[in-house]
């Protein structure tokens, strides 16, 4: 391409070390639980992770345009770099009100994703948040999104069910569930878009 002919090589230095990066959280949470550090490295072999480069142009009418509209991620992990103008707000657990996130020079976001939360069987929980458009300032953003082969049935680790702790999911194929994800993520829609919620054992029984 002629306008910026480092952009491949830069961006694939960047997912190499971000990769690097990625692993290490893994094997952080793995010790978490109380499994051996390299458990989940196997559901990365054919990793379906992507870099998606995010600007948002600012609007007057923020409360009219679209930044990201609110999900959950739906993969293992994400490493967020955002700049400096913020508009990540995520939806606190104790009063499920709308926080801002402040923008922290020289830092990284890490969301735990969805498939993290069914591992753990909800020891890890994957939280909600959505993008603002800023009414003056241009944002840029760079998600990072470490998830598992597309053929990976997501499922509560064996180690972590038993009869006090059963599976509160039902096993799901990650590779169906993502193409269902793409279809709604951009949408400002105020309805659930598909969930892990969905393969809730307890769902399951309404
Ligand atoms: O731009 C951001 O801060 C986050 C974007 C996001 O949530 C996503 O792409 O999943
Ligand atoms: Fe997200």
């Amino acid at each position: 391409m002629a306008g910026v002919p480092e952009l491949r090589e830069v961006s694939e230095d960047y997912a190499t070390e971000m990769e690097r990066l990625a692993f290490k959280l893994m094997e952080l949470i793995a010790l978490s639980l109380g499994l051996q550090p390299d458990r989940f490295h196997g559901f990365f072999k054919d990793q379906t992770t992507f870099i998606r480069l995010n600007h948002y142009p600012p609007s007057p009418f923020p409360h009219l345009a679209l930044g990201v509209g609110r999900h959950k991620d739906a993969g293992g992990l994400t490493i967020l770099a955002q700049d400096e103008v913020g508009g990540l707000e995520v939806k606190r657990k104790s009063d499920a009100e709308w926080t801002w996130v402040m923008p922290t020079p020289n830092s990284y976001i890490i969301n735990v994703g969805d498939i993290i939360q069914v591992w753990s069987n909800d020891a890890y929980e994957s939280v909600e948040h959505r993008v603002k458009v800023n009414p003056e300032k241009e944002r840029f953003s760079i998600p990072y999104f470490f998830n598992p082969g597309h053929y990976t049935i997501v499922k509560p680790l064996e180690e972590i069910v038993n009869e006090q702790n059963p599976a509160k999911f039902r096993p799901y194929n990650w590779g169906k569930f993502l193409a269902n994800r793409k279809r709604s993520n951009f949408q400002k829609l105020d309805v659930e878009n598909l969930q892990i919620f969905h393969f809730s054992v307890s769902q399951l029984a309404d």
